[in-house]
């Protein structure tokens, strides 16, 4: 097991759970509240010309505070070195969560649905296009909420969500037409096109569009042409054709689909912005931490709001408070 210094004492690894491109995901436990995080370990010089999409990620994701987006608790940067401490979302990926089903019956494809408009909704409405929607980026917490992850190519256009990006990014099965012409898109309407995926691969169990040549996934896909399997409602038909629109223009946009028919009968509320609150101030959690660091609770208190709110105080802050949410005694270890 590599030893990183810059985490001991702060967090105990154990096993790989994820490895990407420039990155690799470890279980790890955060040694003072025994809590469970993830930890998104980058070496800087494998990133190369992607070290600035750390920074940009970490800057989102100090602002994107949503019950279904993963949540980012540390950042630990040393010489050679990222680490980002994040959620652990231990109900593992939506996808392997579709496949042991086959498919999802409406009912729960509509409770996934709807979560991860709330978490889309959110990113737009703060200018925000997470850029690489798909299945594996879906994971799941120990309640089945579903908690989006990897903010690595997400963009914040400078002038807000009607700037045209360029960038072509995100895996080309869930990519939108605009996005692999090499066209100018925008990010809200290629985020639709991947949930309009997303939400086919929830009902179907397979992909809309799919082949082993790029060349003819490339056609399939320009083409907006895809199985509708008989099982499909016709509100289910009518909504996934809203969003697998080839023409960006004639995509059904965000705000509508908050209100789609489709996402609210059952009499499901339509999905409104759910702003989380940056940080609720807790006393039960700061005088457990001032029991150990022997600080006022209103010192720790002015401290948090002083960091960059991605220092261990604020993990620790951040972890208690999870803990309490979830009706767990607030314990800290001391140092042994
Ligand atoms: C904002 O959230 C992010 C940003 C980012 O850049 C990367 C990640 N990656 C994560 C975060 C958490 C997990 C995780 O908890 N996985 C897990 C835990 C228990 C059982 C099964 C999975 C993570 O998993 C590895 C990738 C799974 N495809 C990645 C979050």
């Amino acid at each position: 097991m590599v030893r990183y210094t810059a985490l001991k004492g702060l967090y105990d690894l154990e096993k790989t759970i994820g490895s990407g491109g420039f990155a690799k995901v470890k279980l790890a436990t955060h040694v003072a509240t025994g809590e469970k995080v993830a930890i998104k370990i980058m070496e800087k010089t494998t990133l190369g010309e992607d070290l600035p999409r750390v920074k940009l990620e970490v800057e989102a994701l100090k602002t994107l505070l949503h019950q279904h987006i993963c949540r980012l608790y540390q950042v630990i940067e040393t010489e050679n070195h990222y680490f980002m401490v994040l959620e652990y979302c231990s109900g593992g990926e939506l996808f392997d969560h579709i496949v042991e089903k086959n498919r999802l019956p409406e009912i729960e494809a509509r409770r996934f649905f709807c979560q991860i408009i709330s978490a889309v909704a959110y990113m737009h409405n703060l200018g925000y296009a997470h850029r690489d929607l798909k299945p594996e980026n879906v994971l799941l917490d120990k309640e089945e909420n579903l908690k989006l992850i990897d903010f690595g190519l997400c963009a914040k256009p400078k002038m807000g969500m009607q700037a045209h990006l360029y960038t072509s990014c995100g895996s080309p099965t869930y990519a939108a037409p605009e996005l692999i012409m090499g066209k100018k898109y925008l990010g809200s309407e290629v985020d639709i096109w991947s949930m309009g995926v997303l939400l086919y691969a929830l009902l179907c169990g397979f992909l809309p569009f799919d082949d082993n040549s790029l060349e003819n996934l490339y056609k399939k896909i320009l083409s907006g042409k895809y199985e509708e399997p008989y099982w499909l409602s016709h509100d289910s038909k009518a909504l996934i054709k809203s969003m697998l629109q080839v023409d960006p223009v004639k995509r059904i946009t965000i705000h509508e689909l908050c209100h789609h028919p489709w996402i609210t009968s059952n009499s499901l509320k339509p999905v409104v912005f759910i702003h989380k609150t940056k940080f609720e101030k807790d006393d039960e959690v700061l005088s457990t931490m001032s029991a150990i660091c022997g600080e006022s609770n209103t010192d720790i208190w002015k401290k948090l709001m002083r960091s960059d709110r991605t220092d261990y105080r604020t993990a620790t802050y951040l972890l208690l408070l999870d803990r309490k949410l979830r009706g767990l005694s607030l314990k800290i270890a001391t140092k042994s």
